[in-house]
């Protein structure tokens, strides 16, 4: 088994703030693994380290052995890293068709005259850019969707498109930002399917954020669980559950 994504001995701060605390934990190939923990835990900051979005302040993140700590949001992106956001960030004016298209085709080189003329390699990378494009909206339940404008679907309907976005980089890791916040239980019921279906059919590596706790449970296999910007526990979802921290932290949330 190869590892995909390790953080060693992470730490953030923000001021006096200390979102991330000495945190270290393994992704490997093909994993379809948790990340957990009350509201203001550390997760999202989490995916801001892996993303290049803020600095470590020390430790290090390393994808596919390479140290990326440095790297900026676009060159951790050209290494095979995609991500959703908590905050749905479509074009809402363009279609469905063009969003994926916008984000698919960050992956071509053409020059300015290319670009500008629309022709040479611009008028064959978009004509294989948009069958791509369909394609993906189809594997993802949106190609009757694909003239709409993206503002207009359905909440449900946003988040997954904001996911055929991602993996239209053509990531090896996906960082999914609570993908089912906002869902009601029928639309969590069919992302859970959505999520395990293109984890196998893309060969994709995913590290999921999520407060569904039964989702969480039901599709991941390894769950990392945080508090207050530490790691409180790592294990299967039976070893999770059963974990005083764990119950601790969350019982500490309801109260
Ligand atoms: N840019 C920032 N500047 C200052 N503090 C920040 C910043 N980003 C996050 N924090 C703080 O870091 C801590 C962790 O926040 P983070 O958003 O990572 O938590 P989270 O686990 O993703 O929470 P939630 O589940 O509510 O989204 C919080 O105390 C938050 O206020």
């Amino acid at each position: 088994m190869s590892t995909v994504l390790e953080l060693k001995n992470v730490n953030k701060a923000f001021g006096g703030v200390q979102a991330v605390h000495d945190m270290s934990f393994v992704i490997n190939r093909g994993e379809l693994a948790g990340l957990i923990g009350p509201n203001g835990a550390g997760k999202t900051t989490i995916f801001n380290l892996i993303t290049g979005v803020y600095d470590v302040t020390s430790g290090d993140i390393e994808f596919k052995g390479n140290n990326i700590n440095k790297l900026k949001t676009f060159q951790v992106i050209s290494l095979g890293i995609a991500r959703t956001f908590q905050n749905l960030r479509l074009f809402a004016a363009s279609s469905v068709l063009e969003n994926v298209m916008t984000a698919a085709q960050q992956h071509y080189k053409y020059n300015f005259f290319e670009a500008v003329s629309h022709l040479g390699r611009w008028k064959s990378k978009e004509s294989a850019t948009r069958k791509e494009s369909m394609e993906l909206l189809e594997r993802v339940g949106l190609a009757d969707r694909a003239d709409q404008a993206a503002g207009t679907l359905p909440y449900g309907l946003q988040r997954r498109l904001e996911i055929a976005r991602a993996i239209s980089l053509k990531p090896e890791l996906l960082l999914l930002d609570e993908p089912a916040a906002g869902m009601n239980a029928e639309e969590v019921e069919q992302l859970n399917h959505l999520i395990t279906d293109i984890h196998k059919d893309f060969n994709l590596t995913i590290l999921l954020i999520e407060h569904h706790m039964d989702m969480v449970m039901e599709i991941c296999p390894h769950i990392v669980c945080m508090n207050f910007g530490a790691k409180i526990a790592e294990g299967t979802p039976e070893e999770i559950q059963s974990h005083p921290d764990v119950l601790k932290a969350y019982l500490g949330e309801e109260e």
